[in-house]
């Protein structure tokens, strides 16, 4: 099951299990998209020749929590308890802070970290119940492992499943359900674009810093990592340095990366000097860009 499996990260998930020979089943609210996406994931299927299936459901994940149980129980009737559940569904809109609306808030906690909690517990009362085990994806961000300009409520949006997934990842390990966060860079999407149109430039540029990758490769390296069991996901150089330096109490789940952890955090941080030193810059750059446009007007 993946939620957001209509577009962007989510539809590169969809096609990459596809391709495995996963029966998928897309969760995201506009019904053309999801109608779209179907086709072409069973397009994907039907060239390998699996035996996969392709259903979808639309439904809000931030609306009520009658409706999430219901899509769920539908799935399952349809297609057989839920082995692995993708929470990519989600949002970010880039607003200096004191911009941000309250509601906007609202919204980006309720979609990026309601929403995903309550489809989860009721994914896993189905994967406790109707079968041996199971895998539950998380798709943060590498903004939710650091706050930045522009991003204080998506941060902590995305910070905020990160501590969940870590007691779940906890209360689940007896049941043999694995838990798995994913950390992606900027992501050429359709939602990247959106974003764009109105994310203040310091927010741009900083991000920047972290590269700019396709969701095929985000997509396959979260359905290789998740299906280890490994703890953290997440592509290209600062993705690596920031998850092993922002680890934390996380959990253990392989000898690398905590040996990177254990040996390379000391060094990291003192890396993270030079990143955080150039990010005061731009802000401060463009601060004073302003400054001198409005002395100019
Ligand atoms: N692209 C990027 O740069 C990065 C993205 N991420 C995260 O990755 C995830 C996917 O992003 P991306 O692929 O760019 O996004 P897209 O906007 O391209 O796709 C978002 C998907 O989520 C669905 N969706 C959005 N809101 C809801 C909702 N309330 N209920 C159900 N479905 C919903 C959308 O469908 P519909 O609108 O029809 O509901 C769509 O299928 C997000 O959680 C995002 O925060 C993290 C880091 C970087
Ligand atoms: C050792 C220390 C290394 C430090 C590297 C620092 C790099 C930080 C870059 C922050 C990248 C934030 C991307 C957010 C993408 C995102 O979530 C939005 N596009 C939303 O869709």
């Amino acid at each position: 099951m993946i939620t957001g499996g209509s577009s962007g990260i989510g539809l590169s998930v969809a096609h990459d299990v596809a391709r495995r020979g996963a029966s998928v089943t897309l969760v995201a609210r506009n019904v053309s998209r999801l109608e779209k996406a179907q086709r072409e994931v069973e397009l994907t299927m039907s060239k390998l020749s699996t035996d996969g299936k392709v259903q979808f459901f639309s439904s809000d994940i931030s609306g009520s929590v009658k409706n999430i149980t219901e899509m769920v129980k539908n799935a399952e009737a349809s297609q057989g308890p839920v082995y692995m559940l993708i929470n990519c569904a989600g949002f970010a809109r880039a607003q200096k802070f004191e911009d941000l609306s309250p509601d906007l808030m609202k919204q980006m906690l309720e979609v990026n970290f309601t929403g995903p909690m309550v489809l989860t517990q009721e994914v896993v009362r189905g994967m406790k119940v109707q079968q041996e085990g199971g895998v539950v994806v998380f798709v943060s961000s590498q903004a939710g492992l650091l706050g930045l300009y522009g991003f204080s409520a998506y941060s902590a949006s995305k910070a905020a499943i990160v501590r969940a997934a870590e007691a779940l990842h906890m209360e689940l390990k007896p049941h043999n359900i694995s838990v798995t966060v994913c950390y992606p860079p900027d992501t050429d999407t359709p939602g990247f674009v959106e974003e764009n149109q109105t994310k203040p430039i310091e927010t741009k540029l900083i991000s920047e810093a972290a590269g700019l990758f396709k969701p095929e490769e985000v997509a396959k390296k979260l359905v290789d990592d998740s299906l280890c069991g490994a703890w953290s996901s997440t592509v290209g150089l600062e993705g690596f340095m920031l998850t092993t330096l922002c680890t934390g109490m996380g959990p253990i789940t392989d000898a690398a990366s905590f040996m990177a952890q254990v040996f390379l955090s000391g060094l990291f941080r003192s890396v993270s000097a030079f990143y955080l030193w150039s990010f005061t810059r731009i802000v401060e750059r463009e601060h004073k860009k302003r400054l001198e446009n409005k002395k100019s007007e």
